[in-house]
């Protein structure tokens, strides 16, 4: 039976009790739980090869975020972050996509590029032309560091030359190598061709190579998701589901146009990216900075989403942005959780990982966007965060649910405040 995402009740379980039930919804083993409920999912001698100068480990919160419909299959997406609310907001937007079908995807191919940085060259543009004329020896070159990427469907595929006239140590041209690095990251893919046509490019210029390296404005590597909401789902007993539409509007009107809002609507879209990132093993700085590197792609920093309205008056979403992820490479396959998470997907390709990271992108964006634009973001925030101050001033068991309810109910989520509800429940 297909996958079902709506997770009802879920949250009333305890953490043991929805590791058995997502355990049952997919088929996971024995071993696979319990890399949830047992200490020591990363053992500490994997651990000790991953980087270096270990001296134990970190654990942080994995959840999975309900409801999301990614081009018709229903999907539990894997997230691994610290912040209240974050799990909870993008639920719930998926839930509000799936009247409107939920999310659709598609993605470019996995195209990353590598950069040839070559300096002591006077005649910029003869260089360019040289090393266009040796295109196809600098292919073969590069593609003869990888036979299993080329027997994959894999490869360099082109390149490109981009002259700077002039720079403040003289003229610099520099050479990419346009890589189909399929499931991989790319990142040491890329690197490795970039290192082996380096001393090529010098022969055919007679400038000097200097840095080989990927570029992490990975532009030829996009995801996009898209969804519409009708006015009805965001309809309540305070607003009318029109106008949320228009706040939400006017809401991303504000980040299009002010990078100073830009920085903090793009951080919404992370919040929900970034967690997928981490649970897959993914780079998540690589992410990061290709997102941001590609939301100024234009000389002004702005929005990765666009929030408009069609003609039935519908909210209409969409993501673009570049989504260099991995299912091989590197800590992919050494963190036992990583291989976790990728069944809890059920992802065959980078691709499909990208597509679905996108979605939750969006849907992240749009929690914040409707809380914003409505009752502001603190009472849904705070709430959740609640438990963490509740921890905070010491409550345990019981009492963090008390101290919870009262702190939420009087509207005043302040550490100080914990403290005092847990003397006063103690008697103190
Ligand atoms: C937090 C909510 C969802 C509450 O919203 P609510 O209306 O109180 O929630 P509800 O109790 O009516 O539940 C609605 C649905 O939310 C989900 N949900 C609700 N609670 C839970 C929970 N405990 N555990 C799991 N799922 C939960 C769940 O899907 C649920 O459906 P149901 O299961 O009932 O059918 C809402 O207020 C919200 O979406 N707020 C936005 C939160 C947000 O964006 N957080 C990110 C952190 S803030 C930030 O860092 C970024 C920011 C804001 O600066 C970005 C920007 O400025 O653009
Ligand atoms: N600026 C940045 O972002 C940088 C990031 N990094 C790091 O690089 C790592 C990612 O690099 P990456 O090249 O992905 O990792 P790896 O080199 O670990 O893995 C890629 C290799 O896996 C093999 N492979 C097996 N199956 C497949 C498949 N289906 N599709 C593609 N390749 C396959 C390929 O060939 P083969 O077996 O022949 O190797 C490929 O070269 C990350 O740890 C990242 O943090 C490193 C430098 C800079």
């Amino acid at each position: 039976m297909p996958l079902d995402s709506r997770l009802k009740n879920f949250r009333d379980l305890s953490p043991a009790e929805r590791v058995d039930h997502i355990a049952g919804l997919l088929h996971l083993n024995a071993e696979d739980t319990a890399l949830l409920t047992q200490p020591g999912a990363l053992p500490l001698d994997i651990a000790d090869g991953m980087i270096e100068n270990v001296l134990g480990k970190f654990e942080l919160p994995y959840a999975v975020a309900s409801n999301f419909q990614v081009n018709g299959r229903d999907v539990l997406v894997p997230l691994v972050v610290e912040e209240p609310s974050i799990v909870a907001a993008a639920s719930y937007m998926a839930k509000l996509a799936r009247p409107g079908g939920g999310f659709q995807t598609s993605s470019s191919a996995p195209l990353m590029r590598a950069q040839i940085q070559l300096t002591g060259v006077s005649d910029p543009h003869g260089a360019r032309h040289a090393l266009l004329r040796k295109r196809d020896d600098i292919l073969a070159l590069a593609n003869s560091r990888d036979a299993l990427l080329q027997k994959l469907g894999g490869g360099c595929r082109e390149i490109e030359i981009h002259t700077f006239e002039s720079s403040p140590v003289g003229p610099m041209v520099v050479l990419h190598l346009i890589v189909d690095v399929r499931d991989a990251m790319g990142a040491n893919t890329v690197n490795t061709m970039a290192e082996a046509v380096a001393p090529l490019v010098e022969k055919t210029t007679g400038g000097k190579v200097r840095l080989r390296i990927l570029s992490n404005l990975a532009d030829l590597r996009l995801a996009r998701a898209q969804a519409r909401f009708a006015p009805e789902v965001f309809e309540s007993a305070q607003y009318r589901g029109s106008e949320v539409i228009d706040g939400i509007i006017e809401a991303y009107t504000f980040a299009a146009i002010d990078p100073y809002r830009a920085a903090t609507h793009n951080k919404g879209i992370m919040n929900g990216i970034d967690p997928l990132v981490v649970a897959t093993g993914n780079d998540w700085r690589a992410i990061e900075a290709g997102a941001h590197a590609y939301a100024a792609r234009q000389g002004h920093y702005g929005s990765l989403t666009t929030w408009e309205k069609d003609k039935q008056g519908h909210l209409v979403g969409t993501i673009e942005m570049p989504m260099a992820l991995g299912l091989v490479g590197g800590a992919t396959k050494t963190h036992p959780l990583a291989q976790l998470s990728l069944r809890i997907l059920g992802v065959g390709s980078a691709q499909e990982l990208a597509e679905i990271a996108v979605a939750v992108g969006l849907a992240q964006n749009l929690g914040a966007l409707r809380a914003l634009a409505t009752e502001g973001i603190q009472r849904g925030h705070m709430a959740l965060h609640a438990r963490n101050i509740a921890m905070l001033a010491g409550a345990t068991g019981d009492e963090i649910g008390q101290v919870v309810d009262a702190m939420v109910r009087n509207k005043d989520v302040r550490a100080d405040r914990a403290s005092a509800l847990l003397a006063e429940l103690r008697g103190q």
